[in-house]
């Protein structure tokens, strides 16, 4: 019987994919994973609406629910602050549901001490010439930004082995169905165990 949901992260360094390959998952007809809208300070494009890509909020806000503790996780990421709300995440996975995170790595170990029981997935480019091309093609930063973020990608590529998985983003159809597959994989994997560990208590 399932209980608890799964709280997934789903991380990876600057430009793997990592927001491509979520809007994906949760364009699927049917997906079962409600996903945590972050909190940010970085002034909403065109086409976002606050409550919906992210609630948008001021320095002085934001600041304000660090010192509450009102964040699982935050980092500041390119001069702006990106924050998971940790009352939405308790409260959807004590209800049964599946939590879908989209975050930079910082963040992703900050979770890994707070949550150690979370599901760790890490989005892995498939070379690092291909995800120099994906920065550039994105088209959203200068040449010296774009060595800087390679630099930073090259660290962070070094901490995939904190991650329970890696998947490879070469095809978007294909990182979301490997992504699916784990997710499935680890809920009979958990289940299996926590059946197994009562029927061990009851026969005590
Ligand atoms: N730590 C952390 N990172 C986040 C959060 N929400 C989004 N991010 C990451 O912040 C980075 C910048 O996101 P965004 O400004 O939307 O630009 P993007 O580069 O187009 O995805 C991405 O790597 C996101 O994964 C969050 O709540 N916490
Ligand atoms: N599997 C893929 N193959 C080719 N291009 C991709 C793939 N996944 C993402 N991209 C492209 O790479 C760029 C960076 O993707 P994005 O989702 O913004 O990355 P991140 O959220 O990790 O910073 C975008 O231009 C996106 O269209």
């Amino acid at each position: 019987m399932r209980e608890k949901g799964l709280l997934i992260v789903l991380s990876g360094p600057s430009g793997v994919g990592k927001g491509t390959v979520r809007k994906a998952i949760f364009s699927q007809p049917g997906t079962a994973f409600e996903y945590s809208i972050s909190m940010t300070t970085r002034l909403p494009r065109h086409g976002e609406v606050d409550g919906v890509d992210y609630f948008f909020k001021k320095r002085e806000e934001f600041e304000a629910l660090i010192e509450e503790g009102k964040l699982l996780e935050y980092a500041e990421f390119v001069g702006n602050y990106y924050g998971t709300p940790v009352d939405y995440v308790r409260e959807t996975i004590d209800s049964g549901k599946d939590v879908f995170l989209e975050i930079e790595v910082q963040g992703a170990k900050q979770v890994r001490e707070k949550f150690p029981e979370g599901l760790f997935i890490f989005l892995a480019p498939p070379s690092l010439t291909e995800l120099e091309s994906r920065i550039v093609t994105r088209g959203t930063e200068t040449e010296e930004a774009i060595k800087g973020r390679m630099k930073v990608a090259k660290e962070e590529i070094e901490l995939m082995d904190l991650y329970d998985y890696v998947v490879e983003n070469d095809h978007v159809d294909a990182a979301c169905a490997r992504i699916n597959a784990i997710v499935i994989a680890e809920h009979c994997r958990r289940e299996r165990v926590a059946v197994l560990y009562k029927k061990m208590l009851e026969a005590e």
